[in-house]
C-alpha cells in the first residue's frame, strides 16, 4: 500500500495487526498474490509481535477462507451484489465480516477500524456506505445470518456451497470423488474440514531423527507426529533439517513408493515432480536406509534449488536435475526401477493450508492439468524399468485429476503396466484403522481432511510387467 493512499483522521488508529492483515488480502485480491508467501514477510516488517502475529493470521486467512460465506452476507446487508462494490472497500468489509461473525470481535472495535480502513484506503464517498453495511451486519447474531444466507439460496447445493464457502463447482467436484468410494454422506463433513487450519505436522526423517519425547506421534504415518511446541522452524532447526514439517498424508504417500515391496540394494529411484522437495527428502532417508540411488527432477530452477536445500540433511548424494518430467521419459528410458510422479495439480485437496486457493481455481484449470498429468505419467512409465515401480500422487481429491488420469494410462499402456492395490500397501504402512472408503473394486487409494486429518492425497501404485 503507498503511502499517498493513505489518509485518515489524526485520532484515527488502526491496530497493526489489521493492518498487515488487510495489507495481504488486498494483494490477494489486487495483484492474485499467494497469502501463505506474503504474510510471514509482512508480518515480520511490521515487528508484530507473536500474539498480533497469531492475530494477523487469523484474520488474513479466515477472512479469505469464508470470503464465499460474507460476500452473501455483505450483498444481504449492501442491498446489491458484491460485484458492484468497490474491491478495496468490499475487502475491507470482509475483514469486517469476519471479525463480527466468525471471530465475535467486540462489534464497535471491528466495525470502526474496518471504516478507518475504508477512510485511509477507499474513496471518501464509500466511507457512510461501508459504516452502514458493517452496523447492519451487527444487528443480526451469526444464527440470524446463517438461516438469512440459507434462505437466499438458489438450490441446495448452492446453500452448501454458500454456507461452507466452497465454489459450487468444487462442492461439485468433492461430491464426485466421495460417491466414488459410495461415502457422498461425507460431504458436508468434508467441506466443513477444509475450513478448520491444519495443525502443524512434521515428519522424522527416518533412520536419522526421532520424535521428540512431549510430541505426540500421528495416527497413521510411522514418521509423523505433532505438538512438538514452539515455533516449528526451531524445531527444523534443532534437528539440523531431519525433522521437517510435512502433511501426514504427504508422508504416507512417499513411503507407499519406498516400502511397497522389499528394496533390492542399488535400486534406482526417480522424483519427477519433486520442488520444493517435503517428499524427496523422505525417499532420500528411505534410499539411504535400504541402500537405493535417488534422483530428484523439477522443471522450475528456483524450486529445483529448494529440493537441493530439502536434501541436504540427509547424508546421501541426490543428484537433482531441471527438466521437463514429460521427457524424462524419451531421455531415459527403462532406467529407474521406482519413480514418483507427484503430479502438479489444482491442490483442491490441500484448501485448508491455501486459504485463498479455493477462489482462484477454476474448472477449466482441470482439463488443462489433466493433460499434463497424463504426459507426466506416462514419461514416467517410459522411464521405468520392467519389474519396476510407478507411484502417481495428486493433493487433489478431482476423479479427472485421479482416476482418470491411471485409468487412461493403464489403457494406453496395452498391458505393460496394472495397477497395485495402493490401499493395502498404505494400511501396511498405517494400521488396519486407515478407513479408505467402501469401493472394493477401487485400488488407487484417496486420503481426506475430515477422515484422516490429512490433506486429500490420492495415490495409485502401477506396476510395470517383467
Ligand atoms: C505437487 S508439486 C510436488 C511437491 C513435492 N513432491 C513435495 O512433496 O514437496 C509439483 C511440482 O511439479 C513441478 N512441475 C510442473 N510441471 C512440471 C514438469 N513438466 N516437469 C517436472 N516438474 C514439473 C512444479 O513446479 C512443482 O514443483
Amino acid at each position: 500500500m503507498t503511502d499517498d493512499r493513505r489518509r485518515s483522521r489524526p485520532d484515527e488508529r488502526i491496530q497493526p495487526a489489521r493492518l498487515v492483515a488487510f495489507d495481504v488480502i488486498s494483494a490477494v485480491s489486487r495483484d492474485d498474490a499467494y497469502a501463505n508467501l506474503l504474510l510471514p514477510g509482512a508480518i515480520a516488517a511490521a515487528g508484530l509481535d507473536r500474539a498480533d502475529a497469531a492475530l494477523a493470521t487469523e484474520l488474513c486467512y479466515g477472512t479469505l477462507r469464508m470470503s464465499g460465506y460474507y460476500d452473501r452476507i455483505i450483498a444481504i446487508a449492501a442491498g446489491r451484489p458484491v460485484g458492484q462494490i468497490d474491491e478495496t472497500v468490499l475487502d475491507a468489509l470482509r475483514l469486517g465480516c469476519h471479525q463480527v461473525i466468525g471471530m465475535r470481535v467486540a462489534d464497535h472495535a471491528a466495525v470502526n477500524e474496518s471504516v478507518a480502513l475504508v477512510r485511509r484506503y477507499g474513496s471518501r464517498s464509500a466511507v457512510g456506505f461501508a459504516n452502514g453495511v458493517l452496523r447492519a451486519i451487527t444487528r443480526r447474531s451469526p444464527d440470524a445470518w446463517t438461516r438469512a444466507v440459507s434462505e437466499a439460496a438458489t438450490s441446495a447445493d448452492d446453500r452448501e456451497a454458500a454456507l461452507t464457502s466452497h465454489p459450487e463447482w468444487v462442492l461439485r467436484a468433492f461430491r464426485r470423488s466421495l460417491a466414488a468410494e459410495g461415502r457422498e454422506s461425507e460431504l458436508s463433513d468434508l467441506l466443513r474440514a477444509d475450513n478448520d487450519a491444519p495443525a502443524v505436522n512434521f515428519a522424522a526423517l527416518p533412520g536419522l531423527a526421532s520424535r521428540p519425547a512431549e510430541a505426540s506421534p500421528n495416527r497413521f504415518s510411522p514418521v509423523g507426529f505433532t505438538g512438538a511446541g514452539g515455533d516449528p522452524d526451531a524445531v527444523v532447526t534443532a534437528a539440523a533439517g531431519r525433522v521437517r514439517v510435512q502433511d501426514e498424508g504427504s508422508q504416507l504417500v512417499a513411503l507407499a513408493l519406498a516400502r511397497a515391496r522389499p528394496v533390492v540394494p542399488g535400486e534406482t529411484w526417480l522424483d519427477l515432480c519433486a520442488g520444493p522437495g517435503g517428499k524427496t527428502a523422505l525417499l532420500a532417508a528411505e534410499a539411504l536406509a535400504a541402500g537405493a540411488h535417488l534422483t530428484a527432477n523439477e522443471l522450475v530452477p528456483a524450486r529445483a534449488e529448494l529440493v537441493r536445500r530439502a536434501v541436504a540433511p540427509v547424508p546421501l548424494d541426490v543428484p537433482v536435475t531441471v527438466l521437463d518430467g514429460t521427457t524424462v521419459g524419451e531421455r531415459h528410458p527403462l532406467a529407474f526401477d521406482r519413480v514418483l510422479v507427484d503430479a502438479p495439480c489444482t491442490g483442491l485437496g490441500a484448501l485448508r493450508r491455501r486459504p485463498e486457493a479455493r477462489w482462484r481455481k477454476q474448472p477449466r484449470d482441470v482439463a488443462e492439468l489433466a493433460d499434463l498429468q497424463a504426459r507426466l505419467l506416462d514419461s514416467a512409465i517410459a522411464a521405468t524399468r520392467p519389474g519396476g515401480l510407478v507411484a502417481y500422487v495428486t493433493c487433489s481429491p478431482h476423479l479427472a485429476e485421479t482416476r482418470a488420469v491411471v485409468s487412461a494410462a493403464v489403457r494406453r499402456s496395452r498391458g505393460r503396466v496394472s495397477e497395485l492395490d495402493a490401499g493395502a500397501v498404505l494400511r501396511g504402512i498405517a494400521g488396519d484403522g486407515l478407513d479408505l472408503g467402501d469401493d472394493g473394486e477401487r485400488l488407487s487409494a484417496q486420503l481426506w481432511p475430515h477422515r484422516h486429518a490429512t490433506d486429500a492425497m490420492f495415490i495409485a501404485l502401477l506396476a510395470v510387467a517383467e
